[in-house]
């Protein structure tokens, strides 16, 4: 008996592995299984930003492999397979996938995100069967699945980064690395199907297998889904020999067996062709916001911030709400991929997922929780007024606090503690979780002294000074807020921080070397930016650098979405793009040496002054940042 006998049931058929990676090939043919390798030409560019689920990319980047191969070789290769499988792994973490580094600085990159960290590894595994109903018309049915695996990294120190990635072995492996061969030196953990990792779930695969040939007939409930097998493909072979697709074509010849598979599959298929995912996740888009709001209010995730985990009855306790509330409240955040829902001993607990502990609660170095409860409290409301803002075409603040705002920071600041507070613990929030990208994203080693104009709590500076043990950072802000950062002492003292009181556009600046602004000129028109940065202008030595960070929109202003939605509830601010700011600079006199887009929430830009230039570089800074950090 073999140990598999569904691999068996394929010999005589002419399967092929629509892969050009070496792992795979290995694993299937290891497992027993007679195949033909054609590498598909389907290019993995599909918009990400289209998917819910990670694992949804994967499974469709796999489909369209198989298919593409599948649709290629009659013409090609002049045969028709019977069995096309395609696979795709990605590597997920803190919400973005990550496919195949593109270069050494972008493995780099990945590398650097997975040190320390839990991630998952999705491959997405498509399985085409394909059949000649006659000499002109071939037609593929698509079973699909995907299997995660969750691996964890160890703290992974620079050399140690740039050693494995300078082995070369990263460059053709989703995410940077090969758990099967140096790579394994890195992971702490794995928890799945380690296979899985490696490029295919060889187990889960075989369980597909086995229910397309082995499984008992289709049972009624499937009957039920009968319509949406026509969602089969058709390919018609047209006289010129191009391929033209039918859809909605209708077999009644299908085995039952097929079918139960195929059923389920294009149900799915036809839900995606008829029924618009995309708007129907905007629709949603407020009650998943509002959900993490609730959430972090209710301090959930703090709650959750034990090992182990905690029953829904213990949470509910925690949180003083009802059972029933709290029930919805944590199975809607387990559906969002915050929280996890996993069995011990007979129950259920919840536990935070590895973003929630690392980013929701409440004092992790990199929390957004200050952020979130001042998108609740603040931008909420004025949301709420959108449609007038739209129609006025001015910030809601009005009608959403019952005041009206003279400008952007002067009516919170005037306010009570509390307002004060939150909004800092908002600005707070954001600082710690861009500081060391921003900090980190020139060479900035020329510099010796910085003012961060509008600098709040000093959490940017903070990571300025970690990041160059020679620079001394001073914050100039109001005299209220330099008043109330008391309420945000940093963990440890760094004497090279100080604070200057005063308003950044009626007083002097102190003299630094390098200015930041970081996310100060996206709340000011134009004219009163003028005001601002003549005074800069004026105070200019040579040498001195400016350090601009924003979310910078591209140059046809669509994305990202994010900078666009923020300025829905702007006063008098504006957002702009990377030209846009340079052109705003340029008036006086500034110069555009160096744009960094971070991959965070906020983005850089380097000016200098033209004249200056020459000097600068005599002040001490390498002439190699000034080259690598090229203009993208
Ligand atoms: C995480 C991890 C990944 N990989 C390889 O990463 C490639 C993913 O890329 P893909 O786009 O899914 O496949 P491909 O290599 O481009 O081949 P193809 O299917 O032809 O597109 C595959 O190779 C995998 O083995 C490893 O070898 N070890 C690991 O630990």
């Amino acid at each position: 008996m073999p140990l598999n006998p569904v691999i068996s049931k394929l010999s005589g058929k002419l399967v092929v592995l629509a892969s050009a990676s070496p792992r795979r090939l290995e694993i299937l043919s290891n497992a027993g299984l007679r195949f033909e390798v054609v590498p598909s030409w389907f290019k993995e560019t599909l918009d990400k930003s289209l998917f819910k689920h990670p694992c949804e990319y994967a499974v469709e980047t796999a489909k369209q492999k198989a298919l593409e191969v599948a649709q290629r070789m009659p013409f090609k290769h002049l045969k028709t397979p019977d069995i096309v499988i395609g696979a795709d792994t990605v590597v997920t973490v803190d919400g973005l996938i990550l496919e195949k580094p593109t270069d050494k600085q972008d493995a780099y990159r990945m590398l650097s995100r997975l040190s320390g960290k839990e991630h998952s590894v999705f491959t997405g595994v498509a399985i085409v069967i394909c059949r000649d109903k006659n000499s002109s018309v071939t037609d593929y049915k698509v079973v699909d699945f995907y299997e995660e695996t969750k691996v964890k990294f160890a703290e992974l120190s620079e050399e140690m980064l740039w050693e494995y990635i300078n082995s070369g072995e990263p460059m053709d492996k989703a995410g940077g690395y090969g758990i099967q061969a140096l790579g394994g030196m890195l992971v702490e953990y794995v928890r799945g199907d380690f296979l899985n990792v490696v490029g295919f779930p060889l187990n889960h695969f075989c369980k597909q297998l086995g229910s397309i040939f082995n499984s008992p007939p289709a049972s009624p409930a499937h009957k039920i889904k009968r319509d949406c097998d026509e969602a089969w493909t058709l390919v018609n072979k047209t006289t010129n020999g191009d391929v033209e697709l039918l859809e909605n074509v209708k077999d009644d010849s299908l085995t039952s067996v097929q079918e139960q598979n195929v059923m389920g599959l294009e149900f799915a298929k036809c839900n995606r062709q008829d029924v618009p995912h995309s708007i129907i996740s905007l629709l949603d888009g407020f009650k998943v916001s509002k959900t993490l709001f609730t959430a972090s209010k209710l301090k959930v995730f703090d709650v959750l911030n034990t090992p182990g985990g905690l029953t829904l009855e213990e949470v509910a306790g925690q949180i003083n709400a009802s059972l029933l509330g709290t029930e919805r409240l944590l199975e809607a955040a387990v559906s969002l991929g915050l929280l996890e829902r996993v069995r011990q001993e007979e129950i259920s607990v919840y536990r935070n997922t590895e973003q929630a502990s690392r980013f929701l609660v409440t004092d992790s170095p990199v929390s957004l929780h200050g952020y979130i409860l001042h998108c609740n409290d603040m931008v909420w409301p004025l949301f709420s007024h959108l449609e007038s803002a739209v129609r006025e075409g001015t910030s809601q603040h009005e009608r959403a606090f019952g005041k009206k705002k003279e400008d952007v920071f002067q009516d919170v600041y005037y306010s009570k503690d509390e307002v004060k507070i939150r909004f800092m613990d908002a600005m707070h929030s954001i600082a710690r979780v861009t500081g060391k990208d921003l900090a980190t994203a020139f060479d900035l080693s020329c510099y010796k002294t910085a003012c961060d104009i509008g600098g709040c709590t000093g959490a940017m500076a903070y990571e300025f000074t970690k990041a160059h043990p020679e620079l001394s950072v001073t914050i100039f802000d109001l005299p209220q807020v330099i008043e109330m950062r008391r309420h945000f002492q940093p963990k440890e003292n760094d004497e090279r921080v100080s604070f200057v009181a005063g308003d950044f556009f009626k007083d002097d600046l102190p003299k630094a070397d390098l200015y930041i602004l970081a996310r100060v000129l996206h709340d000011w028109s134009d004219e009163k930016l003028h005001v601002l940065l003549s005074k800069l202008s004026k105070m200019w030595t040579p040498g001195c650098g400016l350090l601009v960070s924003e979310i910078l929109l591209d140059e046809e202003r669509r994305r990202p979405s994010r900078a666009l939605l923020q300025a829905l509830s702007m006063t008098e601010g504006k957002q702009r793009s990377t030209a846009e700011y340079s052109a705003l600079l340029d008036k006086h006199g500034f110069t555009l040496k160096h744009v960094k887009h971070t991959d965070n929430l906020l983005d850089a830009m380097l000016f200098v002054k033209e004249e200056q230039n020459d000097k600068r570089t005599l002040l001490g800074c390498s002439s190699a940042s000034i080259e690598t950090a090229e203009l993208e």
